[in-house]
């Protein structure tokens, strides 16, 4: 029986995400075996910066991609929102599995919901993202940076001056956490969620045809379309993580894509949001791009860029 060597980041929700995953193509009798080989990437190292300032995204994949390149590993589970929207060559998304809960997630000292936060309130997230369209809402809240992995975080709300954060439902959810400590799961209205989160992403070699058959029996149809278009948004926005850049999509029954994307400025006084339906995911993504671009969101992203690079 062939054995499938699977890279993990070490973080516990990356183990959790990397075993639910084995679980699952066992379930579907997947006929290898599995063994997982942890993997420290520059994302986990890096922990005392904002990642916008250190090159974004791919921190937490280029190690694992260039592991499975050298074959030392043949797969990987990522979250699919810390993937890149282009690839390195010779690699390829191999299977999406179901999406899980792709909502943002309040948690707040006090149970305050946003809205009851008190003037002044300090929020921790080192998501520009989340920052940008909390500020719209709630421009009177203190926006303070955090680091680290989920449950790093969870103890800083707890020991630091944070009066709440905010995190993935999907990471909470995936742990086991979820009722037990959030106050509020906001909704697109609020806080659009990044680009494929609460999605996954099996990622492998382009040519190992074999595992490629057996991954594709746990792609969920509907969740790759909705990826799709908002990874096809990502693209044409070339924003990575340092601008906020926000995109999510429903799948609907009838066979047309649904997509809300969103540019923002960091401090949210400048939001550019469209929603574009349409049949095919890719050209739904793109035509969000475009009219977003047009309305100013491209000239936002050059001038924030332009900001950084001082
Ligand atoms: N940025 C790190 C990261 N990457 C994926 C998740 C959660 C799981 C997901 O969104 O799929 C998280 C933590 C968070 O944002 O709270």
């Amino acid at each position: 029986m062939r054995k499938i060597i699977v890279g993990s980041r070490r973080s516990k929700l990356a183990i959790t995400q990397t075993n639910w995953v084995i679980d699952q193509l066992k379930g579907l009798g997947v006929p290898y075996e599995f063994e997982v080989k942890e993997i420290v990437t520059k994302g986990d190292q890096i922990l005392d910066v904002t990642l916008s300032k250190v090159g974004g995204k791919g921190l937490f994949v280029k190690e694992i991609e260039q592991a499975m390149l050298d074959k030392e590993i043949d797969m990987a589970v990522h979250s699919m929102k810390d993937m890149p929207a282009v690839l390195p060559p010779g690699l390829t998304i191999g299977c999406i599995p179901p999406r899980e809960d792709h909502r943002d997630a309040l948690i707040s000292k006090n149970h305050e919901t946003l809205s009851e936060l008190k003037p002044g309130s300090i929020i921790g997230t080192s998501s520009l993202r989340r920052g940008a369209q909390i500020l719209a809402r709630r421009p009177d809240l203190e926006i303070k940076w955090i680091r680290g992995n989920i449950d790093t975080r969870l103890n800083k709300l707890k020991t630091e001056d944070y009066d709440a954060i905010i995190l993935a439902a999907a990471g909470l959810s995936r742990m086991g956490w979820e009722q037990d400590i959030v106050t509020e799961f906001l909704d697109e209205d609020i806080c659009i969620p990044a680009v494929g989160q609460g999605a996954l992403s099996i990622e492998c070699r382009e040519d190992d045809k074999e595992l490629l058959a057996e991954l594709a029996k746990l792609t969920c149809e509907k969740t790759k379309r909705t990826v799709e278009a908002e990874r096809a948004f990502l693209d044409k926005m070339e924003g990575g993580c340092q601008v906020p850049i926000a995109g999510f999509a429903v799948a609907k029954d009838n066979g047309s894509v649904s997509l809300t994307a969103l540019v923002a400025a960091p401090d949210g006084k400048v939001i550019y949001k469209e929603m574009v339906e349409g049949a095919d995911p890719e050209a739904v993504g793109h035509a969000a791009a475009k009219q977003i671009s047009e309305m100013g969101g491209k000239e936002l992203i050059d001038r924030v860029k332009e900001e950084l690079d001082q």
